[in-house]
């Protein structure tokens, strides 16, 4: 395979006394989508909160193309082009989609002495063209986030991971609370991301959605890789009996 986008190497990650993550070694592809799963308890968040610099591993490495990178926060994950789309995304309801969109990431008129103005225009004008590339059909980019059914907010999340240009996107448990349409919604935007060349890690409890939507299937138990098979390579039942 060609240098992976990014890919860790024997990572450990013990709280107390658990040893959650035990020496995990994955590559990801640029042009995948994969799907992770694992019962409760596996430690598919343990690995993820990694990569999405929310948690830090005892031990181990992470590289992107090839180099050694940190991940020490959110901040860091976010600056290497890696976004992370939450359950319970990581939008804030009472704030605008626009402003939801560039969080943490404002354009500003000007700043002075590391003060800003934020340039509220560009952000509606390039909210407004970042959700029609998605295919979401929103009223206006002032509409608060709060008043967004679940779906839609993951459009908004994932609107932003495009417009940012992210070279990772990381779903953990996108379909969980949606309805069926919203799922389909969340599927294909998960199976379109190759064309983009980003990669999707994918983590769901429903295995027919990984299925429905990713190339290749890493199951996960008791803090362990124990399957990491091409979809078309692997079925549901070998991809149960091993969890
Ligand atoms: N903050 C924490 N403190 C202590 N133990 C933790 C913490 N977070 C996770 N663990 C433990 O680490 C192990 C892996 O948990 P993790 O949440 O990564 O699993 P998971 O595969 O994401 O499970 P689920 O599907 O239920 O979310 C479990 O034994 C869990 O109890």
């Amino acid at each position: 395979m060609a240098t992976p986008v990014i890919s860790v190497r024997d990572l450990h990650k013990w709280y107390s006394g658990v040893h959650a993550l035990k020496g995990v070694s994955l590559d990801f592809a640029a042009n995948e989508a994969v799907g992770l799963v694992g019962d409760n308890g596996a430690g598919k968040s343990t690995l993820i909160n990694i990569l999405s610099g929310a948690q830090t591993a005892t031990d181990g490495e992470i590289s992107m193309d090839g180099k050694p990178v940190q991940i020490r926060t959110p901040r860091d994950a976010m600056n290497l082009g890696i976004e992370t789309i939450y359950q319970y995304n990581s939008m804030v309801p009472t704030m605008s989609i626009a402003r939801n969109l560039f969080i943490g990431r404002e354009p500003l008129k000007f700043s002075l002495f590391g003060l800003g103005v934020m340039d509220r225009k560009k952000m509606a004008d390039e909210s407004v063209r970042a959700i029609a590339d998605v295919d979401l059909h929103l009223r206006s980019p002032d509409a608060l986030v709060g008043e967004l059914s679940g779906g839609q907010r993951q459009g908004v999340a994932i609107a932003r991971a495009m417009h940012f240009k992210s070279r990772v996107m990381i779903l953990d448990e996108p379909t969980n609370h949606l309805a069926v349409k919203e799922t389909g919604k969340v599927i294909s935007f998960v199976s379109g991301l190759k064309t983009l060349n980003i990669t999707g890690i994918f983590i769901s409890h429903n295995i027919h959605h990984v299925f429905d939507c990713c190339d290749r299937i890493v199951a996960m138990a008791r803090g362990e890789v124990v399957l990491d098979k091409r979809t078309e390579e692997t079925t549901m039942d070998e991809v149960l009996d091993v969890l």
